[in-house]
């Protein structure tokens, strides 16, 4: 055989080494890449200098081999890293698994008490079965399921004080509603990758359940101003649950006075006098009521910037896209809140940062300012375009020219953004939406991004303009040149008690509220 056909051969073996280690990976094993026979009378013949041949055509083609070796031993080393780094994902999924398996089992065993509770408006669909305070979780055998996802342990500043006052707040567990299972196992979300192949479990029914581990004792009732069909319905609600319930009540300092001009029998009701004590709110408050409209349910919202109690929206508005539940029927309604277990939204929002130019290191307000729709970035009064440079995560998106720009939560879909082109998207889908106001693009199409990027949106140093953020279309602040306004998904969402569920009630409001695609049906005469 002469030199060159041993060379081939080599680079042929050194080939099929690849293919040897990927098989062994696919069958758990890892190597390490080392050279065999064939290669080994490559690398005797690569080492062989120009002068020892007459022949030229060698000198190039051993350079080429020289390239040919190197370029496979590379390719080799990067596919055992690969697999290196396989097995070791592999050997984390498994320990993981075998960790589960063991938690279950506990579970399981220290759950032999569950009690089986049924949501009766929801019996169809959902069930639920409840652990006793002290245990830890539950997952069910009889056909039904549930995992605790939160629990409500936020810190009690000031404990003693705020006990005295309104008493111990309610502690609930959240819990996944699924769909009956015939194994009565749930079913996980996860991305499997094994043996190469990458899959995704079943889905169940992802609605969150509420359910109070003690009976909540304090309503937080926030109110849209200046309406006497609110005004009523307020002081009757604050009547009726004290009389049936005997809850601590908590209303605006506005609505406080009101009420104790009102009647003297209001002494009971509590308020607040400064942002300090409004911000250990979410400690005292179990449950917050809004009688409005969607503004008031953005305003109660904003009132927390932190964590937030659950809201039951009563509608007093005109369109009520976050409002389900009628005022009329508030004593059903509350009852059912109160003693039993209900659906939720989990509404996202959105924290925004100012970052002045002057002071590119430091962010302008100590706290974000929290949305629950949107913040929108304008050109206000100017009449230029404006000119905005996106940026998601370190990625450049597009330089906004047009009227502005809508960064918005899910929830605020049906809002500002739907005006401005936006999609309608389910307040539960895990996005953020991207919405140019009038762009001076005809190819400028809205985009929804994931909800774990951070977006940038700054205003060029040679900006002709000024623009000016809104917070769900309240307080104005200019942005000039080299501001920018940081953007992304807030930690503390806005739990919203669903009438039915979540995905029912966001079709009702789209079809009640906007009049969502209706059209009269065509007539059955006609062509064939
Ligand atoms: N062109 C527009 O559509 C436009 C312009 C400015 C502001 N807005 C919206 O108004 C919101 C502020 O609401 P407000 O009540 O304080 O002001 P507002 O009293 O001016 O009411 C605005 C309207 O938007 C509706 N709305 C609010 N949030 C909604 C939501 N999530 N889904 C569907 N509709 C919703 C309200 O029901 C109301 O009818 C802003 O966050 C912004 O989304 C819309
Ligand atoms: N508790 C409150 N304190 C101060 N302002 C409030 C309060 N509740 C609501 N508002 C403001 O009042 C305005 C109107 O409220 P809301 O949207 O609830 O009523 P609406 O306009 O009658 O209803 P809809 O939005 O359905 O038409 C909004 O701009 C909102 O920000």
């Amino acid at each position: 055989m002469s030199a060159d056909e041993t060379a081939l051969k080599a680079c042929d073996q050194r080939t099929n080494l690849s293919v040897a280690a990927s098989y062994q990976a696919e069958n758990g094993f890892v190597t390490t890449v080392g050279p065999t026979e064939s290669e080994k009378a490559a690398y005797a013949f690569l080492p062989r200098t120009p002068t020892d041949s007459t022949d030229a055509h060698l000198v190039e083609f051993a350079e080429a081999m020289r390239t040919v070796a190197k370029a496979l031993r590379q390719v080799a080393e990067g596919k055992a890293a690969a697999q290196a780094e396989a097995a070791e994902w592999k050997r984390k999924y498994e320990l993981e698994k075998a960790v589960n398996t063991h938690k279950h089992h506990s579970v399981i065993k220290g759950c032999s008490n569950c009690v089986k509770d049924k949501l009766e408006h929801l019996a169809s669909k959902l069930t639920l079965e409840t652990a006793s305070a002290d245990q830890t979780g539950c997952c069910g055998n009889h056909g039904i399921c549930s995992r605790q996802i939160l629990q409500d342990q936020c810190p009690e500043p000031n404990r003693k004080l705020d006990d005295m006052i309104v008493g111990k707040k309610a502690p609930f567990r959240l819990s996944w509603g699924c769909n009956e299972d015939k194994n009565g196992q749930h079913k996980h979300d996860f991305v499997s990758f094994e043996k190469g192949d990458i899959t995704t479990a079943e889905r169940s029914n992802k609605q969150i359940l509420l359910k109070w581990e003690s009976p909540p004792q304090t309503v937080l009732f926030v109110t849209k101003p200046n309406s006497n069909a609110v005004h009523a319905l307020c002081s009757e609600m604050v009547r009726w649950l004290k009389e049936h319930h005997n809850m601590n009540i908590f209303v605006e300092p506005r609505v406080s006075n009101e009420l104790l001009t009102e009647d003297s029998y209001f002494n009971f009701i509590q308020t607040w006098d400064n942002d300090q004590e409004m911000k250990t709110l979410h400690t005292k408050v179990d449950l917050i009521v809004t009688l409005g409209g969607d503004g008031t349910v953005l305003w109660a919202a904003s009132l927390f910037r932190g964590p937030v109690p659950p809201v039951v929206a009563f509608s007093l508005g005109s369109l009520g896209f976050m409002t389900p539940f009628s005022s009329e029927k508030y004593r059903e309604c509350l009852d059912n809140v109160l003693k039993r277990p209900f659906t939720i939204t989990l509404r996202s929002r959105l924290q925004c940062h100012v970052i002045r130019d002057a002071a590119k290191d430091e962010i302008e307000t100590e706290e974000p300012i929290i949305v629950l729709n949107e913040v929108t970035i304008d050109r206000g009064m100017s009449s230029y375009l404006t000119y905005l440079e996106c940026y998601c995560d370190s990625s450049f998106v597009t330089c906004v020219q047009g009227d502005g720009l809508i960064i918005s939560t899910t929830s605020g879909s049906t809002a500002y953004s739907l005006a401005a082109g936006g999609s309608m998207v389910h307040p539960q889908v895990p996005g953020i939406l991207f919405t140019p106001i009038c762009p001076h693009s005809l190819s400028f199409r809205p985009l929804i991004l994931p909800e774990y990027v951070t977006l940038r949106v700054q205003v060029p140093l040679n900006s002709r303009g000024q623009a000016w953020a809104s917070f769900d279309g309240k307080g104005r602040i200019q942005l000039g040149p080299g501001d920018a306004l940081i953007c992304s998904v807030s930690p503390w969402p806005v739990p919203t008690a669903c009438l039915m569920d979540s995905t029912t009630d966001f079709l009702r409001s789209i079809h009640e509220g906007l009049h969502w695609n209706l059209r009269k049906s065509q007539a059955l005469d006609g062509p064939v």
